[in-house]
């Protein structure tokens, strides 16, 4: 047991590999899909799970766990409720940092942005390619509203009868979409023994990016 008289112990040194100056390409995005692809080569569990955290208009920050569905050069895509805490703290405030963290490969990547809806069109694409539950989850659900467990389940039940009967028809409702996160700033961390991490800091400058070594 780490956690021992509200002290915990666990001093894992990182040294599943290095990060150097003659691995870094101009664009943060080479490296970042190259580390992505090897997450999913490792075998990881939701290597695509990030981070996304928003602020409210009062500065208030607020972190929750999604999934990263698209990486292309554009940036970062993923799906939501545009009327969640995130939807509405995104509409006030664009500006979301996203985290990914592979532990077993002891590489972190921050992202720092802002965050747009995606098309209608692209939206809907992938709203039809998600599974006929998850469709109605997320179209039944007011993701972040305070609910009852009856209400819930009603609300599932009536809108799964809607769709068996084909009173409805299951696509993509208005609030719910993809969001397009443009990186402004793209941090690659790879852990090294005693702390003495590998940090590249990619910032945009002037139409390419400069890069810089960062203290561990
Ligand atoms: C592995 C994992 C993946 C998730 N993926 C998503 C996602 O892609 N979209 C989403 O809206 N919520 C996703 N969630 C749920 C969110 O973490 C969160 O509970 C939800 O979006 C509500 O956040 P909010 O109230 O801060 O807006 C995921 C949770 C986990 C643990
Ligand atoms: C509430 C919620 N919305 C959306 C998603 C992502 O769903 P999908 O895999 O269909 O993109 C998840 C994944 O856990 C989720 O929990």
């Amino acid at each position: 047991m780490a956690l021992e008289n509200g002290k915990i112990y666990d001093q894992r040194d990182y040294d599943s590999g290095t990060l150097g100056e003659s691995d870094l390409p101009a664009s943060p995005r080479a490296l970042f899909e190259s580390w992505l692809s090897e997450a999913f080569d490792h075998g990881l569990r939701d290597p695509n799970a990030m981070v996304i955290s928003t602020v409210d208009d009062r500065g208030i920050p607020s972190s929750r766990v999604v999934l990263a569905r698209g990486a292309d050069e554009r940036g970062i895509v993923f799906y939501t409720n545009y009327e969640s805490r995130k939807g509405r703290e995104i509409a006030q405030n664009p500006r979301v940092s996203l985290l990914f963290h592979w532990r077993e490969l002891d590489r972190v990547v921050r992202i720092e942005g802002r965050a747009a809806r995606v098309s209608e069109e692209e939206s809907d694409a992938y709203f039809d390619s998600r599974h006929p539950l998850s469709r109605i989850g997320s179209t039944a659900s007011p993701q972040s509203s305070v609910i009852t467990k009856d209400e819930l389940a009603a609300r599932i039940t009536a809108l799964t009868a809607g769709v068996e009967s084909g009173e409805i028809e299951l696509t993509r409702p208005a609030h719910w979409g993809g969001y397009l996160v443009v990186p402004d700033e793209v941090e690659f961390w790879q852990g090294r023994p005693s702390r003495l991490h590998d940090r590249f800091r990619y910032r945009r400058d002037a139409g390419s990016w400069r890069i810089d070594r960062l203290a561990p």
